[in-house]
C-alpha cells in the first residue's frame, strides 16, 4: 500500500515535494469523478488487504496450480460480491484489481454481452438470471483453428432439422475445432457458440447460438462434445492463468430456440428471416469489447509507466566528472525522450477511451431507435483506436522494463508478466492490422465520395475541408508557436487527409480497385494510424480546453497534450514532411520545444505516475513501489524463488557432484 504508515520512510519524499500541481484532484481528472477515485480506493484497498488476493508467487506457480489459484480467486471474489452487496461498478472494480485472467473476465465481458446484444427480450430473460447468478458459466466461442479474423470464412455448422425444432451442430473438418476461447477449455458450462447456419439446404452464412457444454451436475462434457485447454501460452504466470480452449462437436442437437434470434430468426417451418437490420450488427459484441481494450491500453501503459518513472527517479548511474552524487537515472534526458512520451500516451488513452466510451454509448441509443447511421463511425473508431493503442501500448511496456535496466527483466519487477498479460491484445478481438485495414477501406470510401461533394461526418468531418487541407501552409516560426493546439490538429489533419488522398489516388490508377488495394495495404495501414492518431491528439486538446480543477492540473495536462502530439510530429516526421505539411526547420523547432516540455515535466514526474492512484498490491513490482524503497524489496523477493529452498539445489548428487569428482580425479592424474 502507499507509504504513511508507522515506521515507513518515502525514499520519494523529494520528488513529490517538487510537483507543480494538485495531485489529489489530478486523480480526479484521471478517474474521471471524485466518486470514482473513492470507488476504485475503497476496491483496490478491500483486494490487497485479503490474502486470498496475493499474488506475488504467481510467476513460480506450475499451471495447474495457477489455474486452480485462479478459480480459487474468481470463487472468493464472487463471495466477497455477495456478502459486501457490491454494486456493479464496484463488482467490476474489484475484479479488474483482483488482477489475474481467467473465465470470469469472458463470462461478463463477451458471453453476457453477446446475448444481451443479439437475444431476443424472451432469450434475454431466459439465460441472463442464470448468467447473474453463475448458475451457468459462459464464453464466447468464435475463432476457429482454420479462421479467426475471417468471420466469414468460419467452418462449424448449425443445420436446422424441422423434423424435432432442433439445431445440429457439428465440427465437419479438423480446421472448424473452436479453438482459443477464453474460459472454454475447463471452466465454462455454456458457449455463445458462432456456425454457419442450415436451413432448407442453404447456408445463410454466421450466426450464434447458445450451447450448452458441460453437464451442471459433474461439470463433464456432454454428449458429441469435446472440450479441452489449448497449451501453455507466453511467459510465466501471465495469461496461462486463462483456460483457453478447443472445441469439437459431433452431431450435437440444441433446441431451436437456443440461436440468437434477435437479428435474424428461423421458423419452426425452417424458414430463415431476416429483420430489417444491417448484418453487421452480428458482430456488435466484438464492437463492446473493442471499446472496452481502449480504456484496458490506458491501464496497462500507466502501470508500466508508473513503475519505470518511480524506478528511474530513485535509481542513480554515474555522477559529475568533479565528483559528488551520483545522477538518478530520470535525469539523464535520453531516459526522459523514451520515458515522458509514454507516460503522455497513458494520459492520451485514458481521455480517448473515456471518450470512445461515450461514442459507443450513444450509437447504442441510436441502433435501439432503429438508426444505423452511426454504425460506420462505431466500428471505424472502435477498430482503429483498439489496433494503435494497444500496439502502442505494448511496445511501451516493453520500452519501460529496458528503461529499469536488468532489474527490469526480473519477474518481481512485474513487467515480464505485465508485457506477457497484454501483448495478446495486439491480437485478440482483431489482429491490429487486419482492423487498420477495416479503417482504411472507410477512408479510401470517404475520400472517393468527397468529389460527390458528400459531407464526411463525425471523425471524419474534417476531410470535408479537403481544399483548405490539401495546400495549407503550417505557420510555425518558433519553438513555442508548436504549444497552439490550433497548429498541432492543423498539421494532424492536413498529413492524414494528404496521406488519404495520395493513397486514393494510387489505387486509382491500379488495374482494379482490388488490386489497388492489395498492392497499397502497407500504405493503408499508415493512413489508418495517421487518421487514428488524429482522433487521439483531438481528444486530448478537447479535454484541455474543458474546465478542469486543481491548482495546476489544467497546465499539466495541457504539457502532457504537448509532448503526445509533438513525440508523434517527431516519430512520423517523415509523413509530415512528405506530404508538405510542414518544413525540415519545422521538425526541428517542434523537437526543440519537445525537448523544453520534458524539462517541464520532470519535477512533475513522480507525482503524475502517483494520480493513477495504484496500490503497491496492484502495481506488483518491486521497482513501481510507492515509497521507493527498491533494494531491500529486490533482495527479499529473491529469497522466496523455490531455488532459493536449499542453499545445495536438486539435481547436485546426479549431475553436479559426478562433474566435479571426476574434475577432481582428472586433476590429480
Ligand atoms: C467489462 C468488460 C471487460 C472486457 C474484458 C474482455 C477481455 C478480453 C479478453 C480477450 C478475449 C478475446 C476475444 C476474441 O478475440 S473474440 C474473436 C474476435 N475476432 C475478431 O475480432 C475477428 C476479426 N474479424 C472481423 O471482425 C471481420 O471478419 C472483418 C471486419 C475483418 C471482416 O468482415 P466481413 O468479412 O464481414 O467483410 P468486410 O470487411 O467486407 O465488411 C463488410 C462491411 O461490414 C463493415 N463492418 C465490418 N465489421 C463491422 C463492425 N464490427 N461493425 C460495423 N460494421 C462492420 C465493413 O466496414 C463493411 O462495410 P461496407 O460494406 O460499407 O464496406
Ligand atoms: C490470448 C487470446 C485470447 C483469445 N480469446 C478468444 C476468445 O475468447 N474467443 C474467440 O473466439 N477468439 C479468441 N481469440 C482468437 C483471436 O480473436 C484471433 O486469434 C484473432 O482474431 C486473430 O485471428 P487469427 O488468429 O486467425 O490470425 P490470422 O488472421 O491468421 O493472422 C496471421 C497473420 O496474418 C495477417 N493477416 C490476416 N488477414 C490479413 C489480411 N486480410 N490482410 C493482411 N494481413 C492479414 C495478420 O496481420 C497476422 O500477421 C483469442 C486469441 C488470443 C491470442
Amino acid at each position: 500500500m502507499e507509504a504513511g504508515g508507522a515506521g515507513e520512510v518515502d525514499h520519494l519524499a523529494g520528488e513529490r515535494a517538487t510537483a507543480q500541481f494538485d495531485v489529489d484532484h489530478m486523480k480526479v481528472a484521471w478517474a474521471g469523478s471524485r466518486h470514482a477515485v473513492d470507488v476504485a480506493d475503497r476496491m483496490a484497498r478491500l483486494v490487497a488487504s485479503d490474502p486470498v488476493f496475493r499474488k506475488d508467487n504467481r510467476t513460480m506457480l506450475p499451471r495447474k496450480e495457477l489455474f486452480k489459484d485462479t478459480l480459487r480467486k474468481a470463487a472468493h471474489a464472487w463471495k466477497r460480491i455477495v456478502e459486501l452487496r457490491l454494486t456493479e461498478e464496484e463488482a467490476n472494480l474489484l475484479r479488474l484489481y483482483v488482477d489475474q485472467p481467467g473465465y470470469v473476465d469472458l463470462h461478463w465481458g463477451m458471453f453476457v454481452p453477446a446475448i444481451k446484444g443479439q437475444g431476443t427480450e424472451e432469450q434475454q430473460k431466459k439465460w441472463l438470471p442464470l448468467a447473474y447468478k453463475f448458475q451457468i458459466i459462459g464464453c464466447y466461442a468464435q475463432t476457429e483453428l482454420g479462421h479467426g479474423s475471417n468471420v466469414q470464412g468460419l467452418e462449424t455448422t448449425a443445420t436446422f432439422d424441422p423434423k424435432t425444432d432442433e439445431f445440429v451442430m457439428h465440427s465437419p473438418t479438423l480446421t472448424s475445432s473452436k479453438w482459443w476461447p477464453g474460459g472454454l477449455g475447463k471452466a465454462s458450462t455454456h458457449a455463445v457458440v458462432y456456425a454457419r447456419l442450415i436451413t432448407e439446404g442453404k447456408d445463410y452464412g454466421i450466426h450464434g447460438f447458445i450451447v450448452q457444454l458441460r453437464s451442471l451436475e459433474d461439470h463433464s462434457p456432454l454428449p458429441g462434445v469435446t472440450l479441452g485447454d489449448i497449451g501453455g501460452k507466453f511467459g510465466s504466470g501471465a495469461y496461462n492463468s486463462m483456460d483457453n480452449g478447443v472445441l469439437r462437436f459431433d452431431h450435437v442437437r440444441i433446441p431451436r430456440d437456443q440461436m440468437l434470434m434477435r437479428l435474424s430468426q428461423v421458423t419452426k417451418e425452417g424458414k430463415y428471416v431476416h429483420s430489417n437490420v444491417p448484418k453487421q450488427l452480428l458482430y456488435g459484441t466484438m464492437v463492446f469489447v473493442r471499446q472496452t481494450i481502449v480504456a484496458d491500453a490506458s491501464k496497462a501503459l500507466s502501470r508500466a509507466t508508473c513503475i519505470a518513472v518511480r524506478y528511474s527517479a530513485m535509481r542513480k548511474q554515474f555522477g559529475p566528472q568533479t565528483g559528488g552524487p551520483e545522477t538518478q537515472v530520470l535525469n539523464y534526458k535520453t531516459q526522459q525522450s523514451r520515458l515522458f512520451p509514454l507516460l503522455a500516451s497513458a494520459y492520451a488513452f485514458r481521455f480517448v477511451g473515456e471518450w470512445l466510451k461515450w461514442l459507443y454509448t450513444d450509437v447504442t441509443h441510436k441502433l435501439e431507435a432503429k438508426d444505423f447511421s452511426t454504425l460506420q463511425e462505431a466500428h471505424a473508431c472502435t477498430a482503429g483506436l483498439k489496433a494503435v493503442t494497444t500496439s502502442a501500448t505494448a511496445d511501451g511496456i516493453e520500452e519501460c522494463r529496458k528503461l529499469c535496466g536488468g532489474h527490469g527483466y526480473l519477474n518481481s519487477s512485474g513487467l515480464p508478466e505485465l508485457f506477457a498479460t497484454y501483448v495478446p491484445a495486439c491480437t485478440y478481438e482483431g489482429d491490429n492490422v487486419v482492423l487498420l485495414l477495416q479503417v482504411a477501406r472507410i477512408l479510401m470510401k470517404t475520400v472517393s465520395q468527397l468529389a460527390s461533394g458528400k459531407q464526411p461526418v463525425g471523425t471524419m468531418a474534417y476531410m470535408g475541408n479537403v481544399q483548405y487541407l490539401m495546400q495549407c501552409k503550417c505557420g510555425v516560426n518558433t519553438a513555442e508557436d508548436w504549444l497552439s493546439p490550433a497548429a498541432i490538429r492543423e498539421v494532424f489533419e492536413a498529413r492524414a487527409l494528404r496521406m488519404a488522398v495520395n493513397c486514393a489516388q494510387n489505387i486509382n490508377r491500379a488495374p482494379s480497385q482490388e488490386e489497388g488495394l492489395y498492392e497499397l495495404s502497407p500504405d493503408l495501414l499508415e493512413v489508418a494510424v495517421a487518421h487514428i492518431q488524429l482522433i487521439i491528439v483531438t481528444k486530448f486538446i478537447e479535454k484541455v480546453e474543458q474546465d478542469i480543477p486543481g491548482e495546476g492540473v489544467k497546465e499539466q495536462l495541457r504539457n502532457l497534450c504537448n509532448v503526445y502530439a509533438l513525440y508523434l510530429v517527431h516519430k512520423h516526421l517523415g509523413d509530415f514532411l512528405s506530404t508538405g505539411c510542414m518544413t525540415a526547420r519545422q521538425g526541428a523547432l517542434a523537437n526543440q520545444q519537445l525537448g523544453k516540455l520534458y524539462a517541464q515535466l520532470r519535477p512533475n514526474a513522480v507525482a503524475l505516475v502517483d494520480a493513477f492512484n495504484y496500490t503497491d498490491h496492484y502495481l506488483g513490482s518491486v521497482l513501481g513501489r510507492y515509497d521507493g524503497n527498491v533494494y531491500p524489496a529486490l533482495y527479499d523477493e529473491a529469497w522466496k524463488d523455490p531455488l532459493n529452498d536449499s542453499p545445495v539445489p536438486d539435481g547436485y548428487r546426479e549431475h553436479l557432484r559426478p562433474l566435479l569428482k571426476q574434475q577432481l580425479k582428472l586433476s590429480r592424474l
